[in-house]
This record gives structure tokens, C-alpha cells and sequence, in this order.
């Protein structure tokens, strides 16, 4: 599990460590790694050219002390100085020993044939969009040849939401100290930091715990074990599907189906679409009636393509009122949001899926902090919501939360919401916290998109099919086998 800090986490843990370790100590750190970075990405130091943008702050500083061990090693450095007088005056000292040029910001900032452009104009001390001079050069540094690279945190991304408030810097690479932050990789923020890369300046232990975190596919393989000598097919937890219609029984058919492929035990269906599950899916035991005929469950989704008419309505209230867990997606989220007490009364664990319309219909746009929005809604339903975008995000009523870090953009095809919440509805049967359960599905929903992404454009069928990939993937090599 990787750890997600905010800027007051990593100020409070360097605090501590400043006090504890020789002056620019850390500094020195930080830029050993982040030109350790650039020289990976350059391939060689001798004949490149590098421009620094930097800032008045120690964020400049690290861009400075790096420039100058790329200089030392025979890069061709400049750095632009957004205000001269209050650049830091160590790394500029280090910079000009080195060989490195400097000049202002409307001096010849090379940017327009440099290698690489590294980004020192705010690090987690920024406010806002970036001023003026800044956000030419950042324009200046997209257009240009060089690998954008963001020193800690691309400038004008808020370190804590991703929220872009005007001009910001656009990486390729970001290089963080001491702690990814969560702004790196939600919301705009992900987009302009690329990809992060974390240089370890010894924070590790001092840092506050953090409270919201990324899974990697080990933190995930625990929710899929494979079955053991002793299990049967209901030990491994049963799912209750409530969703789609006579009509368009298709929701229904990918909720089921993800479900089944997810953790094979056995999956029930109850509603009209019937005819058209059990011509999918003979595995999955299926009733025309109401979620109460279906047999015993441990978890329910219901929503997928229900509608939201009387009868949908009553189906929802009654899986809402049974002491097991729920996922709400799509339609019954629209009959939650009118209804918000059914999900507030329960006691059992609620997981909403919403994606940011569906939000708004509880009653506010999601807006640019996305975990913000996702903890309060969290929080105000007693219920955990499982955000859905380009980094999925979910929150638990005590503000604990995830962001996914798994998936591509192919996943935005009709359908693909409702192997989402089929595959969540499997892994809760087992009878795991439902935020964790919430973000291991999201993150087994993401690495089916990317595997069955890999062969072409993808329909939502295709990542019930390649489910079992991904499941193997996520599980990773099986200790002893040699792959014969
Ligand atoms: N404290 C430490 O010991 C360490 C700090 N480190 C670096 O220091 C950074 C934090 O440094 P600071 O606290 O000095 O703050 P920053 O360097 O992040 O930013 C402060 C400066 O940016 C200017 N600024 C703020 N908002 C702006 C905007 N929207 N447009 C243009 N300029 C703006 C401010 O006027 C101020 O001069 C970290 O992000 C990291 O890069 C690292 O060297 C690791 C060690
Ligand atoms: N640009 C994107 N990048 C990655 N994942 C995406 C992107 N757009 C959508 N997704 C994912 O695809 C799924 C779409 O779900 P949803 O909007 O409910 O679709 P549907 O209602 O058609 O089933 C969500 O899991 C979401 O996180
Ligand atoms: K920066």
C-alpha cells in the first residue's frame, strides 16, 4: 500500500528531520535523487541541455542543486530565475561553480531546444494558478522539445486535491520527496504531474499516518485467494444481483456475469431480465421475482439498468432494509439520492459507485477536490462511495480513502460501470471492510481494462472475459511454478 500525504503531513514530518540532521541535509538529498532521474531520462549528461525554471522558494532550491550536478557532469544548464534577489542562494552558488548559466525570466531561457526543462517554480509552498511570468514559461516548457519534469509537485497543482486553479506546469515526470502526495495522482493534478517518481529523504517515520492510500496488486491478491481443499461454493460467499430490465437485460447479463468471473462460487439473480441472464450466464441461479426469492446471499448490488420507476423503487428499499451488505449503483443511486435516509438508517455496510453525475444528484457537484467530495458524501450517508473517473476514488465515513491506480481510458465504454459493480459485489460476499473491499475492485476493475485493452478497443463484454486475466495477473507468479 502506497501512502498519500498532504503538504501539512510532509512539512510536519520535515520538520522534525531538519532539526535532526546537518543544514541542507535534506535538500541535498532531494536533489541527488531528482538528478539521479534526469539522467535516466536524459541517457547521458554530456552535450544535453537543461533549463531550470525556478522559483524564490526551496523548491527552487532543488532545482538548483540538481542542475548543478547534471552541469558538473557536463550538461549544459540555464536557469531562469522568476525573481533573482530571492533565489536560493546555496543553489545558485552550486549552480554558477558547476557551470551553469543564469538569466531572468525574460532572458534567453533555451527552453525553445532544451532536453529537459526541469519545473522548480513551486513545490508544496504554491497558492493557486501560477502568476503571470510563471505560466508563460510553463506554456513555453509544453510547446517546447524538453521532458517536462516537475520537481515534487507540478507548480500550480494543489499538493493536496490536484486542483488546477488556473496556469500549471504540465510533466511527464514528476519527482516527489518523502511522500507521494495525493494531488499527483487525482483529479487534474494526475494529468499535469505524469508519471511519479519518489525519492526517498527519510520521512518514512516520522510521517503522520496517512490517510489515504493507493493498492498495488499485492495489497489486492488477498481478496483473490484461490478456492482450498475445504471450500465449497457457498463458502466462498454468494452474490444477489437486482438489475436490469425485460427490456434491456444486458446490465444485468454484465453485472452477473463480472460477478461469476470475479470469485466463482455462485452468484443469484432476481429480477426481469430473467430470461436473458440465464441465457448468459446457466452458471448463475436466477428467479423472475423479488431479491427475497432468490435465496441466501451475502452481498447484493442492485441498480444496473432497473430504472427508477415505483416497482425499481421497491426493490431497492427492500434489499436497503436486509443486514447484509449492499452495492448501489446507477439507477438505485438516483432513488438513493431522493431517499437518502434508506442508506443513512442502515447498519450493514453500503457501498454507493457513483460517477460524477450521479454525485451531483445527492446534492453537490463533485468539483476539483475529489476526495474531499467523496469523504463528505462518505461521511454524510454513513456509507462508503466509491467515486468513479480516470483515478477512481474511495472514501469511508471516517475519511479513510483510496485512489485507484490501476486502468486506461478505454474503460469509459457503456457497460463497463456494470462489471465494476459486479466484480465489488463479488469480493464484498466475502465478508471483507467494504472501503478496502470498494478500492480492490477498482483496482481489479482498472487492470481488466488495461489487459483486455492490450488486444484493441474493448466493449464491456470483453472485460467480463478477460476477468480471469486479470484476476491472474493481480495474483501475480505462484511461488515454485517455473512457468514450464
Ligand atoms: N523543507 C525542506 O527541508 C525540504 C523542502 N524541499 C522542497 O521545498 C519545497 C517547499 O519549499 P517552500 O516552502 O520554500 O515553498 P515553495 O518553494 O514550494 O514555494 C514558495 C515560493 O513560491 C512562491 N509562490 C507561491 N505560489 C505561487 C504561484 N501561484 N505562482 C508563482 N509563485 C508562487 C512564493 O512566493 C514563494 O516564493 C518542497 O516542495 C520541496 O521541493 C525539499 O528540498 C526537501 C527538503
Ligand atoms: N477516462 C477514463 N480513464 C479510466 N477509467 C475510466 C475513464 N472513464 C471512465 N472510466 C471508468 O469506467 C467506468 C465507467 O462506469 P460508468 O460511467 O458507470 O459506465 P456505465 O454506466 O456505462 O456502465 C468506471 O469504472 C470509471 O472509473
Ligand atoms: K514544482
Amino acid at each position: 500500500m502506497i501512502g498519500l500525504s498532504t503538504a501539512a503531513e510532509v512539512r510536519a514530518a520535515e520538520e522534525v528531520l531538519l532539526a535532526a540532521t546537518r543544514e541542507g541535509a535534506l535538500m541535498h538529498r532531494a536533489a541527488t535523487g531528482l538528478a539521479t532521474v534526469c539522467l535516466r531520462l536524459l541517457g547521458r549528461a554530456h552535450g544535453t541541455r537543461v533549463t531550470l525554471l525556478v522559483g524564490a522558494g526551496n523548491n527552487g532550491g532543488d532545482a538548483l542543486f540538481a542542475g548543478a550536478r547534471l552541469a558538473a557532469r557536463g550538461a549544459r544548464v540555464t536557469a531562469v530565475l522568476l525573481d533573482p534577489a530571492r533565489a536560493h542562494p546555496a543553489g545558485l552558488a552550486a549552480l554558477r561553480r558547476a557551470g551553469g548559466r543564469t538569466t531572468g525570466p525574460d532572458g534567453d531561457d533555451g527552453l525553445d531546444r532544451a532536453d529537459l526543462v526541469l519545473d522548480g517554480i513551486v513545490g508544496i509552498g504554491g497558492r493557486g494558478g501560477l502568476r503571470p511570468d510563471a505560466a508563460r514559461l510553463a506554456d513555453r516548457a509544453a510547446t517546447g522539445p524538453g521532458i517536462p519534469v516537475a520537481v515534487d509537485v507540478p507548480s500550480g497543482v494543489d499538493a493536496d486535491t490536484g486542483a488546477v486553479g488556473g496556469a500549471a506546469f504540465a510533466a511527464v515526470h514528476t519527482v516527489t520527496f518523502g511522500a507521494v502526495k495525493p494531488g499527483l495522482v487525482v483529479g487534474e493534478g494526475r494529468g499535469h504531474a505524469g508519471e511519479v517518481h519518489l525519492v526517498d529523504i527519510g520521512l518514512g517515520p516520522l510521517l503522520a499516518p496517512a490517510r489515504a492510500h493507493q493498492l498495488t496488486d499485492a495489497d489486492v491478491a488477498g481478496h483473490l485467494e484461490p478456492p482450498g481443499a475445504t471450500d465449497d461454493k457457498y463458502s466462498r460467499g454468494v452474490v444477489g444481483v437486482v438489475a436490469g430490465s425485460a427490456v434491456y437485460p444486458g446490465a444485468a447479463v454484465l453485472c452477473t456475469g463480472a460477478a461469476l468471473r470475479t470469485r466463482p462460487g455462485l452468484v443469484r439473480y432476481a429480477g426481469t431480465a430473467a430470461d436473458g441472464v440465464r441465457a448468459a450466464w446457466p452458471e448463475a441461479i436466477v428467479t423472475d421475482g423479488r431479491p427475497g426469492d432468490a435465496g441466501r446471499v451475502q452481498a447484493w448490488v442492485v441498480g444496473p439498468g432497473m430504472g427508477t420507476d415505483d416497482a425499481a423503487r421497491s426493490l431497492v428499499a427492500e434489499v436497503l432494509a436486509t443486514d447484509l451488505p449492499v452495492v448501489l449503483d446507477a439507477d438505485a443511486l438516483t432513488l438513493a439520492a431522493r431517499e437518502p435516509e434508506l442508506v443513512r438508517g442502515r447498519a450493514a455496510p453500503t457501498v454507493l459507485t457513483p460517477h460524477d453525475r450521479e454525485f451531483e444528484r445527492f446534492g453537490v457537484a463533485v468539483g476539483a477536490d475529489r476526495i474531499g467530495s467523496a469523504r463528505r458524501l462518505a461521511a454524510d450517508l454513513g456509507a462508503v462511495v466509491l467515486l468513479k473517473g480516470d483515478a477512481t476514488v474511495v472514501a469511508a465515513p471516517d475519511g479513510t480513502a483510496f485512489v485507484n491506480a490501476t486502468g486506461t481510458a478505454d474503460l469509459a465504454t457503456a457497460g463497463s460501470g456494470d462489471v465494476l459493480s459486479g466484480i465489488l459485489g463479488s469480493l464484498l460476499a466475502a465478508g471483507t471492510p467494504p472501503a478496502g473491499t470498494a478500492a480492490a475492485a477498482a483496482h481489479l476493475h482498472g487492470r481488466t481494462g488495461q489487459v483486455a485493452a492490450a488486444r484493441g478497443p474493448i466493449v464491456a463484454g470483453d472485460l467480463v472475459r478477460r476477468l480471469p486475466e486479470a484476476v491472474a495477473r493481480v495474483r501475480g507468479p505462484v511461488l515454485g511454478d517455473s512457468g514450464a
